[in-house]
């Protein structure tokens, strides 16, 4: 397993290009199980994630080539020939239970292994069951998978989700693109990733209107087509990069950044005294002046993003002053809290909410990740910090951040990845 070995201390000074967003990504892969055509995604981003989701359709039966042979744009297209989702690869990355709507409107069955929990909570996907269900289909559970058909075809309805769920609101979208009649999905998602799939499919011929407005309106067609989509800069990257600017008072532009999509983000970033504007080619990011303590909830969008969470509170664990953060989406989003303990920050979690009593410096230490970003948020503590850290387990991080040394190493930070 690798580790990264970060001696910190150095302001970081340079620029940064944010790359394809995973959250987007993802999802505008499986879209192209929605037709035999071929669907070009570019600026696709070479993370671990991506190269599951390329398993899981090439196993479907579908073919994706990467055009120019370095992983950053695919054509996805063909027949499906196996509509199951098995244990294996829905167990490593649940964000292969998107496949279920799309293999139920275009084969009429689907069978996909149910993705269980995983260390930021329990994640049930009941709501993608209900909705699918009031589409038409017929699902019934069964060691361990959900065996879903439609042997009528999906056909529209109106479904009110209980709350704004990212991959509810997803799956149900690309399964109403091609039932019959008006579907509309009330309390729909709106975060910047679900607009841009709604307009690749729109691209590729669905109907779909209320983009970020909360009810999503779809008229079902009979069949999508190809087309040609460059997948939306990665905000929580971008997000991620900011915070380390701001936490080793440094100055990074983030090419491609957008504060458009990063509101909740930047109002936090500049509360706490972190500098932000939109310049032609992206985000800029400095910070010159002390970090302040504030206050934090994580929302739906446009809301303050839960995947923001960890790396916040890195950096408000030495801020001046005390901080609250209250984690509302997951629950159980807080395990990087006893690592940054372990470097010498002051953070009690009661409940939903962690207290962050700021320190004047971190020291490094050996600690372990534990996801996606509260792996980075390990590493920012770690680039703030005297001394070494050692962070083990870097396979979550490589899961949604491509070349994390090499972008910090660029700017100034003293980073190396050890292969083991
Ligand atoms: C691949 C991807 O895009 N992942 C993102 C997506 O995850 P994901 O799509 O899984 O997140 P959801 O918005 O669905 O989940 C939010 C909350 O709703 C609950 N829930 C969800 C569905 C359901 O059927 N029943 C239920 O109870 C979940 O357990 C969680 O507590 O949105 C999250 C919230 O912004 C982000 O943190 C993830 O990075
Ligand atoms: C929680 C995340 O991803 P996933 O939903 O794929 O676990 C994330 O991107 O922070």
């Amino acid at each position: 397993m690798d580790r990264f070995i970060i001696r910190g201390g150095k302001p970081l000074h340079g620029k940064i290009t944010i790359g394809g967003a995973k959250n987007a990504g993802l999802k505008l892969m499986v879209a192209g199980l929605l037709t035999a055509e071929r669907l070009t995604l570019t600026n696709v981003p070479r993370i671990a994630d991506i190269a599951t989701m390329r398993d899981l359709l090439v196993q479907h039966g579908v073919g994706v080539e990467d055009l120019n042979g370095n992983g950053t744009s695919y054509a996805i297209g063909g027949e499906i020939t196996n509509t199951e989702a098995p244990y294996d690869i829905v167990s490593k990355m649940r964000a292969s239970i998107l496949v279920l709507g799309p293999l139920i409107a275009r084969c009429g069955k689907a069978r996909v292994s149910l993705p269980g929990g995983c260390a930021i909570g329990t994640r049930p996907v009941d709501m993608h069951l209900k909705g699918l269900e009031a589409l038409g289909a017929e699902i019934r559970l069964e060691g361990g998978y959900i065996n879903a058909t439609a042997p009528k075809g999906l056909i529209g309805d109106r479904i009110v989700l209980p709350f704004a769920s990212v991959g509810a609101t997803e799956n149900l979208l690309m399964a109403a693109t091609l039932a019959k009649g008006r579907t509309e999905i009330i309390n729909a998602a709106r975060e910047p990733e679900i607009g841009d799939l709604v307009s690749c499919l729109n691209k590729m011929g669905a109907r779909i209107t209320g983009t970020g407005s909360g009810t999503l309106v779809i008229d079902g067609v009979d069949a999508l087509y190809g087309a040609e989509h460059r997948i939306m800069p990665d905000r929580i990257e971008c997000g991620t990069y900011a915070c380390a600017a701001g936490i080793t008072g440094g100055d990074l532009k983030l090419v491609g950044g957008q504060v458009d999509d990063l509101g909740a983000v930047v109002r936090a970033l500049e509360e706490t005294g972190v500098e932000v504007s939109q310049e032609e080619d992206g985000m800029r990011v400095r910070r010159t002046g002390a970090l302040r303590g504030i206050d934090i909830m994580t929302e739906p969008y446009p809301g303050f993003p839960t995947d923001m969470q960890a790396q916040f509170m890195a950096m408000l664990a030495v801020a001046e002053g005390a901080s609250m953060i209250t984690e509302t989406i997951f629950e159980n989003r807080f395990m990087h809290v006893p690592e940054l303990n372990r470097m010498g920050a002051r953070i009690n979690v009661h409940g939903s909410s962690a207290i962050i009593r700021g320190v004047h410096a971190l020291s490094g230490a050996p600690v372990m990740a534990t996801d996606l970003r509260a792996s980075f948020s390990l590493i920012l503590a770690g680039l703030a910090a005297h001394g070494e850290t050692i962070l083990s387990r870097v396979y979550h991080l490589d899961r949604g951040y491509e070349a994390v040394e090499k972008k910090l190493a660029a700017c100034g930070a003293n980073i190396e990845r050890v292969k083991g």
